[in-house]
């Protein structure tokens, strides 16, 4: 395929002037000028989340006091349902609280529970951390093997006939998989990889932490299983905010372990005896973090107003933009693009291998642009198109090209 050619900030400029999105900006807080390339890391606050907390504060928790809780009690599954139908999960099937960690661990049980015959389970070979931890203390408890699915090339996503020989012999209960890799933002092909795993009769348990509000996702039509993810960063919910947590209803027998009474039915009759709730509040273990349920509740509204198809047209676009700049202006240079090059197969950041990436980020931050290292070699550029500019990608390109050539 011939080079595109290179995009001149001119060219970034005419984007932004044209992008339907653009209008979104305004509605955080604090970006004024700067460059923040880390909405997969942390979005900014959008400010309707600022006052919606500052309400709740103020008149919920202050002054409503525990008749707050007639408004709070379903949270979980009221934003659960709305982070659903952005998703493309049917009703009952989400619910958003605790972290991502512990969504991990709940449903990587859950899972195991309806293969009590699995000797094995699978995990994409570098994922982050925390899910590699969960993975392999599941596995200790159960004494299950750990398999390594190993990924397409090295930066690639997880791939279907990768999955399909992890799993050839039947051992693996559940496979452990980001959708889009948090390195290098490779993106895997859900319904492939989910329909691998079931011939081997195994289920997939999807972290979406790099997807879900990134790219469209259509979880029911997919054929996922379960799946968990964060909404700090692309749903803007602010730090520390409540994970999702999604079961498919044909998967509402596979319970996850923690019996808590948020998941008991006729929660305040105050039985002594654990009877769970029949459908996704079984996903629910304690009191739920209500101010973070409520920032989350914001942001997907924002995503809702901005419209997904927006949201992915303007989320193509950027990275399409940002990969012919450094395409052009840094593989001369010595830079590797690690995001695959197929629009199908990344999510919302490009990852640009250097063995100076620290020091690049670190020149981009001298020159306000923020984004981030990851070790040894790998600079994030993140495109969240509600709030990052067609010129913020253009200039830490740039910013990159210039520090390179001095
Ligand atoms: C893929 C992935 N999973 C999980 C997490 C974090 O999980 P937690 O919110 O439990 O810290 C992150 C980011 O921190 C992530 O990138
Ligand atoms: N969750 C984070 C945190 O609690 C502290 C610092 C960074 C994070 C992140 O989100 C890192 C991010 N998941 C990543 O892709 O590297």
């Amino acid at each position: 395929m011939p080079a595109a050619p290179a995009p001149t900030r001119a060219d970034a400029e005419a984007l932004d002037r044209a992008d339907p999105l653009a209008r979104f900006r305004d509605r955080f807080v604090g970006l004024d000028g700067s460059a923040y390339l880390m909405g997969n890391s942390l979005g900014p606050l959008p400010a309707a989340t600022e006052d919606r907390l500052a309400a709740f504060t103020r008149e919920g928790w202050g002054g409503r006091r525990v008749e707050g809780w007639e408004e709070w009690l379903d949270l979980p599954t009221r934003v659960g349902d709305r982070v659903g139908r952005l998703v493309g999960a049917g009703p009952g099937q989400v619910v958003v609280g605790d972290s991502t960690t512990v969504q991990l661990h709940k449903l990587l049980h859950a899972g195991l529970s309806g293969r009590p015959d699995a000797r094995a389970v699978a995990v994409a070979d570098d994922e982050f951390p925390t899910d590699r931890y969960v993975v392999d203390g599941v596995a200790a408890d159960r004494d299950l093997e750990v398999r390594v699915v190993p990924l397409d090339g090295c930066d690639g996503p997880v791939a279907a006939d990768a999955v399909a020989r992890t799993c050839a012999d039947g051992a693996v209960g559940v496979v452990v998989a980001s959708l889009v890799r948090y390195r290098t933002g490779a993106r895997a092909d859900m319904a492939a990889v989910s329909a691998a795993a079931h011939a081997a009769g195994a289920l997939v348990l999807w972290d979406l932490s790099h997807a879900v509000g990134a790219v469209p996702l259509a979880l029911d039509a997919d054929g996922a299983d379960l799946a968990v993810g964060c909404t700090y960063k692309y749903l803007n919910a602010g730090p520390g905010a409540p994970a999702l947590a999604y079961r498919a209803r044909r998967h509402a027998h596979l319970h996850q372990p923690i019996h808590g009474w948020f998941g008991q039915v006729d929660q305040f009759a105050m039985d002594a005896t654990y009877a769970p709730q029949p459908d996704a509040r079984q996903l629910l273990v304690g009191t739920p973090p209500v101010a973070g349920l409520l920032a989350v509740d914001e942001g997907v509204a924002l995503h809702e107003e901005a419209g997904v198809d927006a949201l992915a047209e303007v989320g193509r676009a950027q990275m399409r933009m940002v990969w012919d700049a450094a395409t052009a202006a840094l593989l001369p240079l010595g830079v590797a693009l690690a995001t695959p090059a197929d629009p199908a197969r990344r999510g919302q950041h490009l990852a640009l291998r250097h063995p100076d990436a620290r020091a690049l980020v670190d020149a981009l931050a001298d020159d306000g642009v923020v984004a981030d290292h990851r070790a040894p070699d790998i600079v994030r550029l993140a495109a969240a198109p509600l709030h990052t500019r067609f010129v913020d990608l253009w200039d830490a390109v740039e910013g990159i090209r210039r520090h390179l050539a001095a």
